[in-house]
């Protein structure tokens, strides 16, 4: 039977990032996707124009909808904006054992703000404690953490404080430390091991939603019962083929191609059904 996935995010109008990015996402990789909106975003390619935030009992409400009804076999969060949110979202999830992994979203490529600054306390007490995966990238890694990142010990250090929170998984994203040609993610387990996912840097502006297709990825996998570590290296393989083969739409920072993974990297799996 197919399995379940819940995007709890923001809703992206250019549909690259957000809401969007992930179910486009869970659909490619065969799962039945599902999504309480957290935020409306008047956005394209070129920015984000407006935020227009649901009401946090709305949230919840469509969460409910979902959770009455199906089986979820794992949940991402993104945009979450605010701590009454947070709050809220966490509340209504710490006693489902359903795989959690949230992508702290905070600043849209173009620079909007989609995480108020006082809703990171809420994130570190209520929502990471609770989380099978978490996936900063540096400056989201910086921002949480409170320690400034310049070198590998930086690296190592920020983990550490993340993992402290309480996921079992920290995923630190790209990271322009060590090689410009490598997208380097460094994945960090509470028993103390340590993964690397390397892929080429790909000389391209079109990189919105990467983020938020990257965690998508995961949670498909994931609740297709992969390990946590096939997810995040198959994941790899998505988001990487999705940069790989832009669409060249919009005129700003322009989406990924989510037809790739299946086109030129997982023939099989088209094949076979
Ligand atoms: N230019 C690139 N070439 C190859 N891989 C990339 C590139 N940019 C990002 N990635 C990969 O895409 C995934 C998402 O990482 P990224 O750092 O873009 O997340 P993010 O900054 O949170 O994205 P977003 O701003 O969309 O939320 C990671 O696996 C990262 O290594
Ligand atoms: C609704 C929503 N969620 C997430 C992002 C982050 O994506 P990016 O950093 O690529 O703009 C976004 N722009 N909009």
């Amino acid at each position: 039977m197919i399995s379940v996935t819940m995007t709890i995010a923001g809703s992206d109008s250019g549909g690259g990032a957000g809401i969007q990015a992930d179910l486009k996402t869970f659909q490619e990789l065969k799962t039945f996707g599902t999504s309480s909106i957290t935020a409306l975003t008047a956005q394209n390619t070129l920015g984000v124009q407006d935020v227009f935030p649901v009401e946090a009992s709305f949230i919840v409400k469509q969460i409910n909808a979902i959770l009455e009804d199906f089986d979820v076999k794992a949940i991402k969060t993104g945009m979450l904006f605010s701590s009454t949110i947070i709050r809220e979202v966490s509340n209504r999830l710490k006693d489902t054992k359903i795989p959690l992994i949230i992508d702290p979203v905070m600043i849209a490529k173009g620079g909007a703000t989609l995480l108020q600054s006082d809703a990171i306390d809420a994130m570190i007490q209520d929502l990471f404690p609770i989380a099978t995966i978490i996936t900063p990238n540096i400056p989201e890694a910086e921002a949480i953490s409170g320690i400034a990142i310049k070198s590998e010990d930086d690296l190592q250090l920020a983990a550490q404080k993340l993992l402290s929170f309480g996921p079992q998984v920290v995923i630190l994203k790209g990271g322009h430390l060590s090689d410009e040609s490598e997208a380097i993610d460094r994945v960090y387990f509470q028993d103390g091991t340590t993964l690397n996912f390397t892929a080429k840097r790909l000389p391209t502006k079109d990189t919105h939603g990467t983020g938020c297709t990257f965690s998508a990825a995961i949670t498909a996998f994931i609740a297709r019962g992969f390990s946590i570590e096939d997810a995040i290296s198959e994941a790899k393989k998505y988001i990487h083929a999705a940069i790989s083969h832009g669409l060249n739409l919009g005129h700003g920072h322009g989406p990924t191609n989510h037809f790739a993974y299946n086109d030129h990297v997982n023939k099989e799996m088209v094949s076979n059904g």
